[in-house]
């Protein structure tokens, strides 16, 4: 069953909340199991600057649904709290459920790209997934541990489970 791992982004409408809920809504997916979730963490917005400051994390899947599936999926949880897909490109987000891994899939297609095009260079996105799978291997070889010696910390704040 392919591990799928799955970011999750906040800025409007009680961050925390927001992705405590989605928390529990991904783990009622049908045949998927939710093995791990990351601590939570907040940072400025990567982007236009006037918006509130995000709260992420990743949260680890074994999941038995196929990726447009999982897709469709999320992106109903998305719907059912409030997301409105803007116009607004990078603009602020009740909530952002992005398919960062799916197993070793290779995918660049117009409705799913995996591995999400803009995890490599994103703290917010690194560092939750390094707690959860510290010896990850992407499907093209890198090591997240290299991403991370690349990718500093700063502004990232641990705000626990
Ligand atoms: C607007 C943009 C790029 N900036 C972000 N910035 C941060 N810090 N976290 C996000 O999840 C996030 N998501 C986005 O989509």
């Amino acid at each position: 069953m392919p591990r799928v791992y799955i970011g999750l982004g906040s800025n409007l409408a009680e961050p925390v909340q927001q992705l405590q809920a989605a928390l529990a809504a991904i783990g009622q997916l049908p045949r998927c199991r939710l093995a791990a979730v990351s601590s939570l963490y907040a940072s400025d917005p990567l982007g236009p600057p006037d918006q509130p400051r995000y709260v992420n994390a990743v949260a680890a899947l074994d999941c038995e649904l196929a990726p447009l599936e999982l897709l469709d999926a999320l992106q109903a949880i998305e719907r059912e709290q409030g997301r409105v897909r803007k116009t607004e490109r990078w603009g602020p987000r009740t909530l952002d459920l992005d398919i960062l891994l799916f197993g070793d899939l290779q995918l660049d297609e117009e409705r799913l790209c995996v591995p999400h095009y803009h995890m490599h260079a994103r703290a917010f996105v690194l560092y939750p997934l390094a707690e959860i799978a510290a010896d990850l291997v992407l499907p093209d070889g890198q090591a997240l541990q290299t991403l991370l010696a690349n990718c500093p910390f700063e502004g990232l704040e641990r705000l626990g489970d």
